[in-house]
């Protein structure tokens, strides 16, 4: 479980948060949508501790990350997997030390046996519908959707409870968006993980969002389920969501 409890965040005179509450129940898939610069990436930040709040606090699995530092912030972080904007997978190391890379972060001085992590690094590829003829390859070598699929399993090799998504689909044509979609959708319904999703792509979230919030004005112009969401009386929602219902 995620909770965003009361964050506030200001830069100088810029109030990008001013009191956001939400709750991530386990084993559900939770988007936070806005449009550009109205918070997404800050309120992420806070989730994974790349920030501070001014007020409030974030608690993951139990464990209060806002009130964490050093060691300690970097340990608890790493029960998360996390996906960014554009992959964002190391080009010069090919699909298997890529997924492998956390598991060996996090062994680093232990020994962990090579075929422990071969294991691992193709059970994951699975869960994303790959096969172990991809091991070989390079990042160059695969197309967006592909690239998209190992960075989730890379970030699924640790078994995290939690894993959070930056922009998942953007820059995605409507096929491969699909796919990522689905991609979201088999993880939490195969490994039964928690996630928040950061996107400005309205199709895409109703249709991975268990949950879903539109920020706006520093606050969560409305909350809930799809439909609660879809029905919502606020202004700015209703003028953002139809930017893409009317098209339909
Ligand atoms: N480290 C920082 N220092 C100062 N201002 C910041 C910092 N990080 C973010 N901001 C400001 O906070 C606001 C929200 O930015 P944020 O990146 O969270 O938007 P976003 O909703 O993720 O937008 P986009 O969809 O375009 O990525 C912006 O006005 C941005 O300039």
């Amino acid at each position: 479980m995620i909770q965003v409890i009361d964050l506030w965040k200001s830069f100088g005179d810029n109030h990008v948060l001013k009191g956001v509450n939400l709750t991530v129940p386990t084993g559900q898939t939770y988007v936070v949508l806005g449009g550009s610069g109205s918070g997404k990436t800050v309120l992420m930040k806070h989730v994974i501790g790349l920030l501070k709040p001014d007020r409030g606090r974030v608690i993951v699995e139990g464990v209060e990350i806002s009130a964490l530092t050093g060691k300690a912030l970097t340990e608890a972080r790493q029960q998360f997997g996390m996906v960014f904007q554009g992959a964002a997978l190391f080009d010069s190391m090919n699909v298997f030390d890529n997924v492998a890379f956390p598991l060996r972060e996090r062994h680093r001085g232990e020994r962990i046996k090579s075929d422990e992590v071969r294991t691992r690094v193709v059970e994951k590829l699975k869960v994303v519908d790959l096969g172990e003829e991809v091991l070989g390859r390079w990042p160059a070598e695969l197309s967006g959707g592909m690239r998209k699929r190992v960075a989730l399993a890379r970030a699924l090799v640790s078994d995290p409870q939690v894993v959070l998504y930056d922009e998942p689909t953007t820059g995605l044509d409507p096929i491969t968006t699909n796919y990522v979609d689905e991609m979201i959708l088999h993880a939490k319904e195969r490994l039964g993980i928690t996630s928040m999703v950061i996107s400005h792509d309205i199709a895409s979230a109703f249709r991975v969002a268990d949950r879903l919030a539109v920020l706006y004005d520093g606050h969560l112009a409305a909350e809930g389920t799809p439909a609660e969401v879809r029905d919502s009386k606020d202004p700015f929602v209703q003028r953002f969501l139809s930017t893409w219902f009317e098209k339909q």
